[in-house]
């Protein structure tokens, strides 16, 4: 199901949460809200599911109008940061609930159910846990269950707030690389929200950045990374150098600055301040004569080919530059 925003705003009391945003989000895309904290992507993922009403907009779903429709009414699973699942109930039970609360009328029998449960229990890898209670997962598998639970109902929207956010780093990696590999295969248009850019560039089809209540930038990952719209989603988007701060703005990525033990062309002189090795990774501080600091990432081996370190003399050379009209 296609989602549609038009022109939403939503005040809290003198404070602009969302002020005149536009999304369309087509039909079995995965979308990423993407912004620093306070900056309005939960509160329009509310509105999208009906939990929150817009002061003004319009919110179509499948190109009907929802805007007045309530939660229930939207055919649409919710994954929360805290998975709320029922500790009483084991994992089957928990992914079976939104089955068995429904209508006399509307519920399916039990074979249906339980059939449904294991169909799902699989689909999350977490079929070897139905008989388990919660508190004997680990939480990665406990936001497994919470997606599964969330399916089960058959939403045509699935909708996730910061769903890896309690999570350590290796499990959400390994939780990212699987929901992309699930909306591979199932295709239900989502839209999740995150402060993690890498994240929000590994897994979306589209990424939305947004900045105090607006959207600065709709793209794919490749269009907001390779060309930010706006200085703010250069500076969200990953590390930044700027090579100038007045007039025209100048902002380099640490991996497009070039180190060298040799002067010439365009190369201009340095000192090395410090050298960090992270993983795979060469960090190296180098200040200018100006007094300007900036920061060159490289493969290790090919500093290691440089053989130097702090306090050293070095050339440097920005290979690509992005710049700005000053505001
Ligand atoms: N019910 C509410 N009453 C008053 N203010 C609210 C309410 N809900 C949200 N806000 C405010 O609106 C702003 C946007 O909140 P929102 O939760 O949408 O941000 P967010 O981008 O999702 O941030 P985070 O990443 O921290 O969740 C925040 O400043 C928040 O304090």
């Amino acid at each position: 199901m296609s989602i549609q925003a038009d022109h939403i705003r939503k005040q809290f009391g003198a404070f602009s949460a969302l002020n005149d945003v536009s999304l369309q989000v087509p039909e079995g895309q995965l979308v990423a809200l993407l912004g620093p904290s306070g900056s309005g992507k939960t509160t329009l993922l509310r509105v999208i599911a009906g939990l929150e009403i817009p002061d003004s907009g319009r919110v179509s779903l499948a190109g009907r109008d929802v805007t007045g429709a309530g939660p229930g009414e939207r055919g649409i699973g919710f994954v929360f940061q805290h998975y709320a699942l029922f500790r009483h109930m084991t994992v089957a039970q928990n992914v079976a609930f939104g089955l068995t609360v429904k209508g006399r009328h509307e519920r399916p029998d039990r074979a249906t159910i339980d059939a449904k449960v294991a169909e799902l229990l699989k689909l999350v890898q977490l079929d070897w846990a139905a008989g388990r209670y919660p508190t004997q997962l680990s939480g990665g598998q406990r936001q497994r269950v919470a997606l599964a639970r969330a399916l089960a109902v058959g939403p045509q929207v699935l909708l996730l707030d910061e769903p890896f956010g309690a999570l350590d780093a290796a499990v959400r990696q390994e939780l990212r690389d699987w929901l992309r590999e699930l909306h591979n295969e199932i295709h239900l248009t989502s839209v999740f929200v995150t402060h993690d850019q890498q994240e929000a560039l590994e897994i979306a089809d589209q990424v939305v950045v947004f900045n105090e209540g607006r959207i600065e930038q709709i793209g794919t990952p490749d269009e907001v990374y390779e060309h930010p719209a706006t200085p703010f989603v250069y500076r969200f988007l990953g590390k930044t150098n700027v090579l100038r701060g007045e007039g025209v703005l100048e902002y380099a990525r640490p991996h497009d600055i070039e180190l060298s033990r040799e002067s010439g062309g365009d190369f201009r002189q340095a000192q090395i301040r410090h050298v960090h090795l992270v993983g795979s990774e060469a960090r190296v501080e180098v200040q200018d004569a100006g007094g300007l600091v900036l920061s060159a990432e490289m493969p290790k081996a090919q500093f290691r080919e440089l053989a130097m370190g702090t306090g050293e003399q070095v050339y440097y050379r920005p290979r690509r530059v992005t710049r700005y009209p000053a505001t």
